[in-house]
């Protein structure tokens, strides 16, 4: 086991250098509320058409981290260090933070759709570019709404609200509604932690179906959707990554102790 306050001895896993294989990438990330530090020391790399989970005990910046992602911690944090987003450095004052979260779209813990109807709900932000063609805006609707598993369910009824629509529902229309402007990441915070075990299992398939196209960040508390569901997985402690690698290894072979602990139940 490797000691994580060793920085000499910290893994962090990193890829090989092709670089358009790093969708995004963190260097020296450090996330402070006032003068409190949040989160610090996460140099992350994300991989395009994976799954990335971050998982870590309550408190532990990963929300902070992932809010980070598309400077949706604008208002309420300081963000220091480098987010790179295709190269590009995003964290800095003068980029189009609407842009950046057009690239790279955010679905929240509780489902969250506007008092609109379904359909309302996925051409909101088209619309509010001056997309006004039906035909555009009924071709976004159906591809997004196939994309987010729930057109079946909600085909003909798209002018109800959508405020109608179970959490399960619910949720895939708000994943839908952050396609419908064509993203290359998707950012989601415990996206199933209101759902039951069926809508659960259902959202993951999505986001397996969903990875051939997009780069998936995801916060979750279960292990299990961790293990099962990503490919590279980000233990967060006290604010801090501690350790990054393939999920495989950190379920089964972590270098270090703390990371073993929490994956395994035994963390105090
Ligand atoms: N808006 C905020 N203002 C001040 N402090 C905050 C704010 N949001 C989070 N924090 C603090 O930052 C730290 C990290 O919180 P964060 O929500 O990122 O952790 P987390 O690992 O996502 O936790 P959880 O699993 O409970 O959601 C905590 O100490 C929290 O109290």
């Amino acid at each position: 086991m490797l000691n994580p306050n060793n920085d000499s001895e910290r893994f962090i896993y990193h890829f090989n250098p092709e670089e358009n294989e790093i969708t995004m990438q963190t260097k020296n990330l450090a996330v402070y509320y006032g003068k409190t530090m949040a989160m610090h020391n996460a140099d992350i790399q994300f991989k395009k058409n994976t799954i990335t989970a971050l998982i870590g005990p309550s408190g532990s910046g990963k929300s902070t981290y992932l809010r980070s992602l598309n400077r949706m911690n604008d208002d309420v944090a300081t963000v220091k260090g480098q987010i790179l987003y295709q190269g590009v450095d995003i964290n800095r004052p003068k980029i189009d933070v609407y842009e950046v979260r057009r690239r790279i779209g955010m679905v929240f813990q509780r489902p969250n759709p506007f008092a609109k109807s379904i359909y309302g709900n996925i051409t909101f932000a088209l619309e509010r570019r001056g997309v006004h063609d039906k035909q555009t805006l009924d071709e976004v609707v159906e591809k997004t709404l196939k994309q987010a598993a729930v057109w079946d369910q909600v085909k003909d009824n798209l002018h109800k609200s959508a405020l109608s629509l179970s959490g399960g529902q619910a949720q895939r229309v708000c994943i839908a509604r952050a396609l419908a402007v064509e993203p290359d990441v998707l950012l989601l915070d415990e996206p199933a932690s209101a759902l039951d075990p069926v809508s659960t299992q259902q959202l993951e398939q999505t986001l397996r179906e969903l990875k051939k196209d997009y780069t998936i960040i995801i916060v979750t508390h279960n292990m299990q959707q961790a293990a099962r569901l990503s490919d590279y997985t980000v233990f967060f402690n006290l604010g801090e990554a501690i350790e990054y690698n393939k999920t495989r290894k950190i379920f089964t072979r972590p270098k270090i102790k703390l990371t073993d602990d929490y994956v395994s139940g035994n963390f105090g």
